[in-house]
């Protein structure tokens, strides 16, 4: 008995936090649709109420014309030792109600905050325990009476919204249904009969009910659907007399009622032969045997439903995240464990694996190559142009062997162009990189929770990306600028060696009248000859070719080394350094989370904690 007891403890324990977490059926497979429970259904002045409080022994329902029950009344029986009666609300859980007049205002007021005054009806229930020893353990559900016609003020759909309420309920193959029907009305007409027949045909799990047997006809009984002839049902009928109007009116107390209904079965000639199986006291133990029973048979459905949304929930929480740590040290971990997640898949995307990294090799192979072929040399080099610089460098004085300044500039000014395809190559390099970082934030999976963390994260990098291109730029530029500093004097030494090598065979043609060594001076009268200037453009153009292929080589290199290499290495060092240092404020609100995504995490952390606190309750009673 003691195991018995605890069982319908532990159901209670369940159904509670199943309303706590919002779950009261019709969501499908829940927790709740699969607990056994007792729901009264019945017409309305059927008696319902009576049977309710006659369980209980206490006067607590809301009495009045019209339909009072609008809202589910989830009445949970607890059997206590001693002591005075209590019950208290789910709703209010701190407040103990020792007057029943208050439990039956409160279930009053707690309708109507839900349903307003309107007279409409909602099918999230009130949860009701009560503590008592007069009581045995018991969970029963009181649902509204079934009308048939709708009253003032109530809207035209009530009668079907109340049928469609208790249907949800009674069709639920763990609910036992407690069938109230009067005796002084034909059975076959008892609404609670024809719900029962349409989801239990088989009558196993419908009890039947009979009220006003004290009410039936002179020289009328009840006998034959007492005893299952009239309506044939698999549970026994149980007849019941409750207390009359008058009683009521009279404020006859429960307890004495109570002795005044066995007493009537005791002598009642009709009925005296079914004495020991009849009256509320009877019903109530039935009942409270019959629910232990299919709590025992339905555990194992009770586990399997458990383990099987316990998995569920993990699954999920593992797909979303699991909840953040709330200490300082912890989160900062956990910052630095995302940032690496990141710089891995920024790596990888970097080194191969994932693509992006081979457009860095696009723009040195292409976009550098074009660039340098497309510096205007030929427009630089154009007699008319090599004239003017060569004159302008030479100044007051013609220069007397080789044009040496004339050279300088030419050859300063054609490696001045070299800056723009320089800066180019890091420029382009920079918005690969900023890419990719744009791309590994996207593809970091364990970053996708936390889109405040991915701003912190982009901005960083993107800050460290600004700088090493900075000082790329810089290195570059510099790369350019060595080249007009010291010039390859080998390259010339070369050239008066071989002094018609560079020549092309027009020039050669053109040339061949005044055959003087052309690198020498190339004044006719006062103006430079144009085979002189024409040599001239080609060997500075020929340096230029010499100085664009070093550059072709070199800037790549220089771009790597302060671009790609430094953000491989360092390209969340400084945040790293940042973040170290902060406030542990500052390190929460880094962790900020979609708002959906937390509210959902909540809920599913609040659902799993009852599904695994059910379980090891459920374990610990069944191993008793
Ligand atoms: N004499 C007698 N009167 C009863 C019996 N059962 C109920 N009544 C009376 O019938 C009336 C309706 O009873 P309730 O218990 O309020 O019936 P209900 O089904 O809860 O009614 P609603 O909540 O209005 O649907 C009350 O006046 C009760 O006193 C009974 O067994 N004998």
């Amino acid at each position: 008995m003691a195991t018995m007891t605890s069982l319908i403890g532990l159901i209670n324990k369940i159904q509670r936090a199943c309303t706590l977490l919002g779950d009261h059926g019709g969501q499908g497979m829940s927790l709740w649709e699969i607990l056994p429970s007792v729901a009264v259904v019945g017409g309305q002045s059927s008696g319902k109420s009576s049977v309710l409080e006659s369980v209980v022994g206490r006067d607590f329902l809301p009495r009045g014309s019209g339909i009072v029950t609008r809202r589910p009344l989830v009445l949970q029986l607890h059997k206590t030792e001693s002591g005075t009666e209590y019950a208290e609300f789910l709703h209010a859980p701190k407040k103990r109600f020792t007057d029943f007049v208050a439990v039956r205002k409160e279930i009053a007021d707690e309708t109507d905050r839900i349903t307003g005054k309107t007279k409409q009806i909602s099918n999230i229930p009130i949860h009701l325990s009560i503590y008592s020893p007069n009581v045995v353990n018991l969970t029963l559900i009181d649902l509204p009476g079934l009308t048939k016609v709708a009253v003032e003020g109530q809207s035209e759909t009530i009668v079907e919204d109340i049928e469609n309420m208790v249907r949800t309920y009674v069709e639920k193959p763990n609910c036992i249904i407690l069938a109230i029907s009067p005796a002084n009305q034909d059975i076959a007409t008892s609404d609670a009969i024809k719900l029962a027949r349409d989801v239990d045909p088989s009558g196993e799990r419908t009890f039947g009910v009979l009220t006003k047997l004290d009410l039936m006809d002179k020289g009328t009984n009840a006998v034959d659907v007492l005893e299952g002839r009239a309506y044939r049902l698999q549970q026994p009928w149980v007849g019941i007399v409750n207390r009359s109007q008058a009683d009521i009116n009279k404020n006859v107390d429960m307890i004495l009622a109570r002795r005044k209904e066995r007493e009537y079965f005791e002598t009642s000639p009709d009925y005296g032969h079914l004495a020991s199986r009849m009256g509320s006291e009877y019903l109530a133990k039935l009942l409270s045997e019959h629910l232990e029973l299919v709590i025992r048979q339905r555990i194992p459905s009770i586990i399997a439903l458990i383990n099987k949304t316990i998995d569920e929930l993990n699954a999920e929480l593992d797909r979303i995240g699991r909840p953040i740590a709330t200490d300082g040290g912890a989160q900062l971990y956990m910052i630095l464990e995302l940032c690496r997640a990141f710089d891995r898949v920024f790596k990888e995307h970097l080194d191969g694996g994932r693509p992006g990294g081979d457009r860095i090799f696009g723009v040195f192979d292409n976009q550098l190559p074009a660039a340098l072929k497309k510096l205007p040399f030929d427009r630089y080099l154009s007699l008319k142009n090599v004239q003017k610089v060569v004159t302008e460098a030479d100044g007051y004085q013609p220069h007397l062997i080789a044009p040496e300044q004339g050279y300088r500039r030419l050859i300063d000014g054609a490696i001045s162009y070299f800056k723009g395809p320089a800066e180019a190559s890091v420029d382009a390099v920079h918005y690969v990189l900023k890419e990719l970082v744009r791309k590994s934030i996207a593809e970091t999976q364990e970053l996708k929770r936390f889109p405040s963390l991915q701003t912190d994260i982009a901005t960083a990098a993107n800050e460290s990306l600004e700088k090493f291109r900075d000082e790329s730029r810089k290195t570059v530029l510099r790369l350019v600028e060595m080249e007009s500093s010291y010039l390859t004097a080998d390259f010339f030494r070369k050239l008066n060696a071989e002094p018609e090598k560079n020549l092309n065979p027009s020039d050669k043609k053109k040339n061949a009248e005044p055959a003087k060594n052309p690198n020498q001076s190339g004044h006719t009268g006062d103006r430079l000859n144009e085979s002189y200037l024409r040599r001239i453009g080609s060997n500075v153009n020929a340096y230029i070719a010499m100085v664009c292929d070093t550059l072709r080589n070199t800037i790549p290199k220089a771009v790597v080394y302060c671009q790609v290499k430094e953000a491989r290495r360092s390209l969340l060092t400084n945040f790293y350094a940042q973040v170290g240092s902060r406030e542990k404020e500052r390190l929460s609100a880094m962790l900020d989370e979609d708002p959906q995504l937390m509210e959902r995490r909540i809920q599913i952390a609040k659902r799993l904690e009852l599904y695994i606190s059910s379980r090891d309750d459920i374990d610990a009673v069944c191993w008793k």
